[in-house]
């Protein structure tokens, strides 16, 4: 299914390699292709490239050569010597490992996904877009847990809620379900999917899972 009319541009426009590593233990990735899909799952192997693929397009990581386009917006053209650094992309990262803050509560870990840049002022206390999301994601009973004291599926929504309030353009999820056991997987698979629908935001979602990608995504991309 695309979710674009000849009108508009697709979601991406990709044409870069990226690399990892030098000499004989260099690995190289190269991918040239359109991503029309405003739900987009990228599959394939451990050690296929799918987090160097997600975080070229975060600019976690610089392409060696090349462009990333998202919609008509260069995000990096080494051609042109341009290069948008990612916190100035408006995308939203989502960690495999949640990479949340341990000594933040979940309440100071979502209000942490408000801060731009390391300047700006300390978040306030009472926001009462945190509070709308501690109860949106379930979380109203953790909101002053820290991150050992919780839950893996408590830790995923946790991390889901801090990316979505930095208010990103689009989510590049890096395998979000991977810690949790196959129904809870399920179940927060499911509860994103309603989440995206309500807020309309491109997502490329990478996962093992082919049915995962399948039940969840419009279009599947394998590397
Ligand atoms: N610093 C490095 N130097 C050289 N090669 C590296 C380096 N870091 C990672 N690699 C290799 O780059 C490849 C791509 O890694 P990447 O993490 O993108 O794969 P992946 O598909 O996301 O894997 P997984 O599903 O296991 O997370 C892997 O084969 C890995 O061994």
């Amino acid at each position: 299914m695309s979710g674009h009319s000849p009108a508009t541009p697709p979601v991406w426009q990709l044409d870069f390699t990226a690399a990892l590593g030098r000499g004989p233990g260099r690995f190289e990735l190269h991918v040239n292709r359109q991503l029309s899909s405003r739900r987009t799952a990228l599959v394939g192997p451990s050690g296929s490239g799918k987090s160097l693929f997600l975080q070229t397009l975060a600019g976690l990581v610089r392409a060696e050569r090349g462009r990333v386009m998202f919609g008509a917006e260069p995000l990096q053209d080494t051609a042109r010597g341009l290069w948008v650094p990612p916190q100035q992309r408006g995308l939203g990262y989502m960690f495999q490992d949640y990479a949340l803050f341990p000594h933040l509560t979940v309440a100071q870990n979502l209000a942490a996904g408000r801060r731009r840049g390391w300047l700006n002022p300390p978040r306030r206390r009472h926001d009462p877009e945190v509070e709308a999301w501690l109860d949106r994601l379930g979380l109203r009973d953790t909101a002053g847990l820290y991150p050992h004291q919780i839950s893996g599926g408590q830790a995923q929504r946790t991390a889901l809620g801090r990316t979505l309030l930095a208010r990103p353009r689009a989510l590049l999820l890096d395998e979000p379900f991977s810690a949790l056991d196959p129904a809870l997987r399920r179940e927060l698979g499911s509860e994103l999917l309603a989440l995206l629908d309500s807020l309309d935001l491109p997502v490329i979602l990478v996962t093992h899972d082919h049915a995962e990608a399948e039940r969840l995504m419009d279009e599947v991309v394998t590397l």
